[in-house]
């Protein structure tokens, strides 16, 4: 009835109706009820436009109707209704067959929250998807991962060298108390420990910024090294000749060979892990050397850090080398004159693997790989991220490569909040350097409030401003120092001394302190004396910091929005690392893409792995 009566409503507002004639609009009601369609007008004012087809009788009236025609709703059938006692004496049970039906996809009625999430679904699709570049992993397979790591709670229930167990928490995590290995060395350490086969085999080690993955695969390759060298012919002859050669230089009148046989690992090295940058390569090599003290191997650094004498002499050490932590540029070039200081490793590992594989590091990171492939034993490859051209070119190159993810990668840890300037507004007026420094005084005034003025001291905050160009990086610290800001740009020109200076201070978790000239915290950081003692600001691309473990970073300023959400990613991963919290800040311009950056914080809320 309420069809008819609206359709009535209509036909009577809708058109002029002529006053000499109801049955137009008793005709018009007639062939709506029926969902006929209907053309405006008048039959008997001549402004009628009906088909004449209408006009013509069905030679189908004698006809059982057919399924959908009984319906008003073309091509859906009609419920039969089986009135009040349609239930009863029933020989059968009208019970779907098959797989339970599905919960609807679509929100409830009178269920707000079932609505809005519908809505943010659809939303957060729009946006993100139009430039999805990560690899999706299904959240089924995510929860089964959660659960088979559940009951590991300790690295002593992984099969390591006691030696190997001891030195995490004697060196590597030393201070630390209540160590329990992270998501991905549960995963990882177990699976590259197993490992029984000397055929080749290929892993990718895949978890959350700032999660242990360096741990996750020294471990097991420094393990598996020390395994080796145990039943190593060469190793066990070499040792008996030198403890021969030592107790006969004790003795008086000696007078042999003063120099020992060369080590049979001289320039042959078993594990090599290939990083970016020269920065990483010190963050990785310190790891690896603060285990060697405990278990005895020997460890190496090579970037452009390091000299070329000091590289030149720990590769033809006759003492030997076991690992090497080098920038794949520079073991290419070696590996190039030398081709066979690649012709025992065992171990190759290649961290960061989105930027080695990637346009600018791929034909020398390729280079090393096919020179120490044919003795390679496990070749791992570990990422933050995988975006979809390293899938593509894993699924080609590698297909049997084991995939270890762990169940919350892609996503940003809730702990890690995101805060929105909007910089087209007062006071900024699309001003990006005045909102950036403004939000670093803003951040050092707030810390300031909490100093205590009777210590004298000031506690240092580190900030890192990340770019999406390097030419930027220069010019928005040259900026940010000119309105009194501790600023430096990360890039080559930058001086060298200035540079390691100033990441020593944001790789270090030790609390820093300023002092005091005045007493007063206040006054210090007050805009009239124009400097802000109390930060330290690093003004980056995040290839530039990809991978540095900035464990003192609490606040990330992403000046420009990143163009993608791998760059999201890492560059919020230098804040809030292992449990840590984190705030980032971004500067969101007239150009920029604000549905990305809304959704981005959505599932930041939320907790789920972006696309
Ligand atoms: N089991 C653990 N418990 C506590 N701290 C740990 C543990 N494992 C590693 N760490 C510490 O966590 C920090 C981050 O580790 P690491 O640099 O290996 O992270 P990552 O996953 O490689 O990060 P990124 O993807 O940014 O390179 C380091 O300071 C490291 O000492």
């Amino acid at each position: 009835m309420v069809g008819i009566e609206s359709a009535m409503m209509h036909a009577l507002t809708a058109k002029p109706i002529c006053p000499s004639c109801l049955f137009a609009v008793a005709t018009r009601v007639f062939f709506q009820s029926r969902r006929q369609p209907w053309t405006a007008g008048c039959l008997f004012s001549g402004r009628a436009k009906v088909s004449p087809s209408r006009m013509v009788l069905s030679d189908r009236v004698a006809r059982a109707p057919r399924q959908d025609e009984e319906s008003h709703d073309y091509g859906k059938p009609r419920r039969k209704s089986e009135g009040p006692f349609g239930g009863m004496n029933r020989t059968f049970a009208p019970v779907r067959e098959g797989a339970p039906r599905q919960p609807s996809h679509y929100p409830r009625r009178n269920d707000r929250d079932q609505k809005d999430k519908g809505k943010t679904d659809r939303r957060r699709v729009k946006a993100m998807k139009m430039q999805s570049s990560l690899t999706s992993i299904p959240y089924g397979e995510r929860t089964r991962t959660k659960k088979s790591i559940a009951d590991t709670e300790s690295f002593s229930q992984f099969h390591l060298l006691p030696t190997l167990k001891s030195a995490i928490s004697d060196e590597v995590l030393k201070g630390l108390k209540d160590i329990k290995p992270t998501p991905i060395q549960r995963l990882a350490i177990p699976q590259l420990l197993e490992q029984k086969t000397s055929r080749r085999k290929e892993y990718l080690l895949a978890a959350e910024t700032g999660s242990g993955k360096t741990l996750a695969y020294l471990l097991p390759a420094i393990n598996a090294l020390k395994a080796a060298e145990a039943v190593d012919p060469d190793i066990s002859a070499w040792r008996k000749g030198y403890e021969k050669q030592t107790a006969a230089m004790r003795e008086p009148g000696y007078e042999g060979p003063q120099e020992f046989d060369p080590h049979p690992t001289m320039a042959r090295p078993k594990v090599i892990v290939l990083v970016p940058t020269a920065e990483l390569v010190d963050q990785v090599g310190a790891v690896a050397k603060s285990l060697s003290h405990a278990v005895k191997f020997r460890a190496c650094m090579f970037s452009a850090n390091v000299s070329a004498k000091v590289i030149q002499s720990s590769m033809y050490s006759p003492r030997g080398i076991d690992l090497i932590v080098s920038t794949p540029h520079l073991l290419a070039s070696m590996a190039d004159s030398d081709p066979n200081i690649l012709s025992r490793v065992s171990h190759l590992i290649i961290d960061e693997a989105d930027s080695l594989f990637d346009r600018s590091f791929s034909s020398v990171t390729t280079a090393v790989l096919d020179r120490a492939l044919p003795s390679i034993q496990q070749l791992i490859l570990c990422s933050a991220t995988i975006p979809k051209r390293l899938d593509n070119f894993l699924l080609k190159e590698f297909q049997n490569m084991d995939r270890i993810t762990t169940p919350n990668l892609h996503a940003i840890p809730r702990r890690v909040q995101l805060g929105v300037i909007d910089v087209s507004k007062d006071p900024y007026r699309n001003n990006k350097d005045l909102a950036c420094a403004d939000a670093i005084w803003s951040i050092g005034k707030d810390a300031a409030r909490f100093a205590d003025s009777r210590s004298g001291e000031i506690e240092i905050r580190r900030i890192m401003v990340f770019v999406n160009e390097r030419e930027k990086t220069q010019e928005v610290a040259e900026y940010l120092v000119s309105k009194g800001i501790d600023a430096v740009a990360l890039h080559r020109d930058t001086e060298e001394q200035r540079q390691s200076e100033m990441l020593e201070s944001f790789t270090s978790a030790k609390p820093m302190t300023a002092e005091l000239p005045e007493g007063s915290s206040q006054s210090v950081v007050g805009r009239s004396r124009r400097s802000l003692p109390n930060t330290k600001v690093i003004v980056a691309t995040d290839l530039a910091s990809r991978g540095i473990d900035t464990v003192a970073v609490r606040h990330v300023i992403l000046y420009d929005v990143p163009h993608t959400t791998i760059d999201f990613i890492h560059r919020l991963g230098r804040a809030g690392r292992m449990g840590r919290r984190g705030r980032g800040i971004v500067l969101v311009g007239k150009n920029d893409r604000r549905d990305i950056v809304a959704e981005v914080r959505e599932s930041m809320y939320m907790g789920q792995a972006l696309i």
